[in-house]
C-alpha cells in the first residue's frame, strides 16, 4: 500500500481498562480512529469520556487492552519522538534559552554541535523566534511558549503533536491569540495534530475534523467534517450552525437541552 493512503495514526477497536483499588474502569470502549497527514482533529466530550485515554495510547504512554493502536501501520509499543506531546504549560526548561530548549531533543539522541544548531536555527526560524533565540522561557509571553514548545517536538522529528487541553487554563483572550498561531504554524508545517478540548468554539476554529467523544464508558460517538473556509469567522452564520449542532449533540449525552 502506498504510504500517502496508510493513516498516521490509526486505532482499530481499541478499548481501555484501568484497574482502580481492584475494580475495573472501562475508560475506552471499541474506538475507531484514521488520522491523515496533516490533518488538525479535535477530540470533544464531557468529562470522563476517555479523551486523554485516547491521547495517551496515541503517545504511547499507554497500552491498550485490545485492539491495533498504529502509526504507520506499526503497533505504537511506547513513547516515541515521532509523537511529541505538548503539555498544558508547555513543559519548557526554565534554565535552557530557547535555542537550547529546542536542541534538547538532537542533543541528547547524540548529535554533533553543529547539527545541533543548524536544526534548532531551522525550527527557531520556522517559528518566527529569530529575535528571540537567546532570551529564557520566563522572558516568553504565551504565545512565544507555545511556539517554543511546537519547535522542540518538531526539532525532535515529531510528526504527529498531541495536545491535551493545553488552553485550558487561559483566559479567552490569550487563548484566542494562541489558538491563531497554532493555526498559522499547523498550516505552514504541515504537522498533524491531535488536540482534547472541551470548548465547542475550539474545536470548531481549530479542527479540520471534530471528534465527538460520549462517556460511560468512554467511546467515539459522531466524526464532524469541518468544511469552513480559513481563517474561520466565529461571528459568521455557518460558524454559529456548528456550534449550535455540536451543542445540541454534547448536552444529549447528559440529557440537558442545547440552548
Ligand atoms: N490512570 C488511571 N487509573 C484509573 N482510572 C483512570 C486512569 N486514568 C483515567 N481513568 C479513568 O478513566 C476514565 C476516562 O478518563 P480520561 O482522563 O481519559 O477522560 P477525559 O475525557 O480526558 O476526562 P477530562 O475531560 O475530565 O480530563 C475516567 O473514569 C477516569 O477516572
Amino acid at each position: 500500500m502506498a504510504e500517502a493512503t496508510i493513516p498516521i495514526l490509526e486505532m482499530k477497536n481499541v478499548g481501555k481498562t484501568y484497574s482502580q483499588n481492584g475494580r475495573p474502569i472501562e475508560a475506552l470502549r471499541g474506538a475507531n480512529l484514521r488520522v491523515k497527514k496533516g490533518e488538525f482533529i479535535c477530540l470533544i466530550g464531557a468529562s470522563g469520556c476517555g479523551k486523554s485515554t485516547l491521547l495517551r495510547m496515541a503517545a504511547g504512554f499507554e497500552t491498550a487492552t485490545h485492539g491495533d493502536n498504529l502509526m504507520w501501520g506499526v503497533p505504537i509499543s511506547g513513547p516515541g519522538p515521532s509523537r511529541g506531546m505538548v503539555f498544558q504549560d508547555y513543559g519548557l526548561f526554565p534554565w535552557l534559552n530557547v535555542r537550547d530548549n529546542i536542541g534538547f531533543g538532537p542533543k541528547s539522541r547524540g548529535r554533533t554541535k553543529a547539527e545541533i544548531r543548524e536544526t534548532s536555527d531551522h525550527f527557531i526560524n520556522l517559528v518566527g523566534l529569530q529575535n528571540f533565540a537567546d532570551v529564557y522561557p520566563h522572558q516568553l509571553s504565551g504565545g512565544m511558549k507555545q511556539r517554543v514548545a511546537i519547535a522542540r517536538v518538531l526539532a525532535n522529528d515529531a510528526e504527529i503533536v498531541l495536545m491535551d487541553e493545553p488552553f485550558g487554563a487561559l483566559d479567552a483572550m490569550t487563548r484566542e491569540r494562541l489558538q491563531d498561531e497554532l493555526v498559522e504554524i499547523w498550516s505552514r508545517t504541515g504537522l498533524t495534530v491531535l488536540f482534547v478540548t472541551h470548548a465547542i468554539e475550539e474545536a470548531i476554529f481549530l479542527a479540520d475534523r471534530v471528534v465527538v467523544m460520549s462517556p460511560g464508558p468512554g467511546r467515539i460517538d459522531t466524526e464532524y467534517s469541518i468544511d469552513l473556509p480559513r481563517p474561520r469567522d466565529i461571528a459568521s452564520a455557518e460558524f454559529n450552525e456548528w456550534r449550535r449542532l455540536l451543542s445540541s449533540q454534547l448536552h444529549s449525552h447528559h440529557g440537558r437541552k442545547a440552548g
